[in-house]
């Protein structure tokens, strides 16, 4: 039998199906969808069976190295999801299927250079490498890629690649019974008034079921590993290595939650989702709620029923909004049937969560982006909250969405896919108004809570009338009133955009990264400036190093300094600062959101972090500090994201009994996308930049793909990129738009240099085709080494 197999060799030239040969005893066990070790030149690597066949038109054939798995990884249905993604996305299929496997299921290949064939003595590195070979790294340390490559292709050297697997289950010895109850009661008897210690541990194993672990076993029984080992040996007991999950929500327990009655607004909004289960048949549904209209509840009500029918459910739920308190949600209605899947997560965590999946022992995955793939084979929903978020595309090999996947699923399974959002993309919204998904809206809250009023302080007229503080005075009067009534409020801080940049005050000279052409941030603790994008590190500088002036400081407005200014100007408030910084350690997050759910803060003040999912009984006042800190980024989404920031923010504001209030400050208090979020009007703005969109040929007008180029010279970048412009202008129709080449928004990154072309069309049936050319065209470059070209179909990162 023949296996075709996928290696693990992200490149062009490797990018397709290999036969290998399957051992006789292999051949019932080998099934599409493993992981097998294969040789492949002089090395051994790692590849996914796709399918077995009996013949080869290849006459002689390698056989295949090892097998990794003992059931498949990837079912049938994935493997298909693997090669439409590789389609959809100009991916290798490698890094399609490796996507939906957890990164410790990932080939750790160590490259190490050794000796060719050709021995050449003379060579720097020869006395070097001699004896063990070099690793890649440190090879590279001390000669370029251009040597390497000139050694490589006279055959001087070799690289010799290694699989190893990154983490292994964690197991632990346990003990358990060798003998039924009624031959224990049998020994036990016979010990007659002997070796009481042991008639104890007996007795344990006649009053309990399943295995223990020699710890837990001394701790119940006060009693010592030898006095276990006895049994053991005497074969009343029996060791066995049992496979431990780490499970990091481990020893806490989820006081269980029941559904609530549905309001009948909620009733309504559930009831399509349900007869599409009913119906078992796809279709897409995108709910439109506002904040606090209890959509949650929907979902939950939702995955109720599909549980009911015997199926499984998929959560998606952004990465920030991934908190405690949303996991808590889920875990209190459905228990130990919830896996959860989130960056958090240690790899080892991780792999643990993906296998109680792939072995069925949970029913509801909730999850970021990647939990799409989950390894369900029964789904019977998909959900994706707050299905706006950008943090749904990858920005990476392979470039996907997590709801273009969601819905390829959901037709597979014939099952709903439920998006929902108090601020819809204006792509899913405007295909909800054309019937494509069906619109749901719930556009009250819960108990009809009034929308939080919204107000809007112009900044600039504070600084006219002499304020100089980050706080308007209507801010610090409202947070002074709360810190009276003993009311808490949140501040946000956008701090994209918004960072602490060093300026000469004299002559304006900015100091930035000498790789990157953007600003150095500041960061208090440690005095450095630190590039963002490469991780340059420089000491704050004395003196300007254009003027010499002494009158260098530090600009805008950091978590850090909203801080201090806050204990100077409410030195009795009590506030807790949420930002990357403070929740870098494990379980942080957590704990700093439970400090002020229990009162003991007045002010939660952070960054994006803290602008969603959030519900705190006690908020009755939100602060929004730089309003209009996104809108003038060079993306077209800038004034739809600050649309949906403000929001969002807004949202956290009087949830349940207490009235909530908003204050938004910002220098451009006209901008439609702040004046149509401070009103709650979604239709207005949807309206508004429709027009924009329309006008300026955006999707959802327009479908958009991006191809970006880099090099470490600039007359390359800019070379590779006019031929790729002119390429595609002259193989796509007149109605479609070709931009470019231009300089990318951050011409240089890591001392690269970065250009665009981007693509406005509306029909181009042959485009991917096209974009493959390309990148075929320049593998050889790239593959080197020097060149990087990245084609995105459906670019969110302007940048
Ligand atoms: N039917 C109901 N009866 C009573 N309370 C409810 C009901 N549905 C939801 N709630 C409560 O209303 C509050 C808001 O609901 P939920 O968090 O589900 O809204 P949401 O639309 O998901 O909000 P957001 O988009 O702002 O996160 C929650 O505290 C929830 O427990
Ligand atoms: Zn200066
Ligand atoms: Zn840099």
């Amino acid at each position: 039998m023949i296996a075709k197999v996928i290696v693990d060799v992200p490149a062009n030239q490797t990018d397709r199906l290999f036969d290998y040969a399957i051992p006789k005893e292999w051949e019932e066990m080998i099934e599409p969808g493993m992981r097998v070790v294969v040789p492949f030149g002089p090395r051994k690597i790692q590849g996914f069976v796709i399918s077995v066949v009996s013949e080869s038109e290849h006459a002689k054939l390698k056989e295949i190295s090892e097998v990794k798995d003992v059931t498949p990884v990837l079912t049938k249905e994935l493997l298909d999801l693997g090669f439409w993604l590789t389609e959809k996305t100009l991916c290798y299929a490698v890094s399609a299927l490796q996507v939906m496997l957890p990164a410790a299921m990932k080939a750790n290949v160590t490259k190490t250079v050794v000796l060719g064939n050709k021995v050449n003595h003379e060579a720097a590195w020869f006395r070097m490498i001699e004896n063990s070979g070099l690793k890649w790294d440190e090879f590279l340390s001390h000669f370029s890629h251009k040597e390497l490559n000139r050694a490589i292709k006279n055959d001087e050297l070799e690289v010799r690649y290694d699989v190893k697997e990154k983490t292994a289950p964690k197991t632990i010895l346990s003990i358990s019974a060798a003998l039924t109850k009624d031959e224990l009661r049998n020994e036990k008897e016979k010990m007659g008034n002997r070796a009481m210690k042991q008639q104890d541990i007996i007795s344990f194993f006649l009053d309990n079921d399943g295995a223990i672990s020699y710890k837990e076993l001394m701790d119940v029984l006060d009693t010592t590993r030898s006095t276990i080992k006895s049994l053991v040996s005497k074969a009343i007991l029996k060791e066995e290595e049992v496979e431990l999950y780490r499970d990091p929500y481990k020893g806490r327990s989820f006081k269980p939650s029941e559904a609530m009655e549905l309001t009948d607004l909620q009733k309504n909004a559930i009831s399509p989702i349900l007869e599409s289960l009913e119906n078992r048949q796809h279709g897409t549904f995108l709910i439109h709620g506002v904040t606090g209209s209890g959509k949650t509840e929907i979902y939950l009500q939702s995955i109720h029923r599909v549980l009911e029918q015997g199926k499984e459910a998929i959560v998606l739920v952004p990465e920030i909004s991934l908190t405690p308190q949303m996991v808590t949600r889920f875990k209190s209605r459905f228990g130990s049937e919830v896996a959860v899947l989130h960056s958090g997560l240690s790899r080892g965590e991780k792999y643990d969560e993906w296998r109680k999946i792939h072995r069925k022992e949970v029913k509801v995955v909730v999850g970021a982006r990647s939990a799409v793939f989950a390894p369900f084979t029964n789904l019977g929903i998909i959900i994706i909250d707050e299905e706006h978020e950008s943090s749904y595309k990858q920005e990476e090999n392979p470039r996907y969405h997590a709801r273009d996947v969601a819905i390829k699923r959901g037709e597979y399974y014939q099952c709903p896919v439920v998006l929902g959002s108090a601020t819809p993309s204006l792509e899913s919204y405007a295909r909800a108004s054309k019937g494509v998904y069906t619109l749901i809206e719930l556009l009250e809250r819960v108990n009809k809570q009034a929308m939080p009023e919204v107000s809007i302080v112009d900044m600039r007229e504070e600084l006219r009338s002499g304020n100089r503080s980050m706080f308007s005075n209507e801010l610090y009067d409202k947070l002074k009133e709360r810190l009276e009534k003993n009311e808490q409020t949140v501040l946000f801080l956008n701090r994209r955009g918004y960072s602490t940049f060093v300026m000469c005050r004299d002559c304006g000279f900015v100091v930035e990264c000498p790789h990157c052409d953007i600003s150095l941030t500041y960061h208090k603790m440690n005095g450095k400036m630190r590039c963002h994008y490469c991780g340059h590190e420089e000491r704050f500088p004395s003196q300007c190093p254009e003027c010499e002036s002494e009158h260098i400081r530090f600009f805008g407005t950091g978590t850090q300094r909203v801080e201090e200014e806050l204990t100077k100007i409410l030195p009795e408030a009590r506030v807790v600062r949420m930002d990357v910084d403070t929740t870098r350690r494990k379980g942080s997050h957590e704990k700093l959101l439970n400090q002020f759910g229990e009162g003991k803060a007045d002010i939660l003040l952070g960054t994006q972090m803290i602008a969603k999912g959030l519900d705190f009984p006690n908020v009755t006042l939100v602060g929004v500090l730089a309003g209009d800190a996104m809108l003038h980024l060079p993306d077209f989404r800038a004034s739809e994201k600050t649309f949906q920031l403000l929001t969002q923010v807004s949202g956290r504001a009087g949830r349940h009994i207490l009235p909530g209030e908003v204050i938004v400050q910002s220098y451009t208090p006209e901008h439609y996308s702040i004046e149509m979020a401070a009103d709650h009007d979604f239709q207005s703005f949807y309206k508004r930049e429709m027009v924009t969109r329309k006008q300026f040929g955006y999707p959802p007008f327009y479908f958009l793909a991006m191809v970006n180029v880099s090099h470490e010279e600039l007359t390359k970048t800019v070379d590779v990129t006019e031929k790729i412009t002119s390429f595609l202008k002259s193989k796509l129709s007149n109605a479609s738009v070709v931009l470019g080449p231009v300089a990318s928004p951050i011409p240089r990154i890591k001392d690269r240099y970065r250009y665009q072309c981007m693509i406005k069309y509306k029909t181009e049936p042959n485009l991917n085709d096209h974009l493959k050319e390309i990148q075929k065209h320049y593998s050889k470059d790239i593959s080197r080494g020097g060149l990087q070209l990245t084609i995105d179909t459906q670019p969110y990162m302007m940048m």
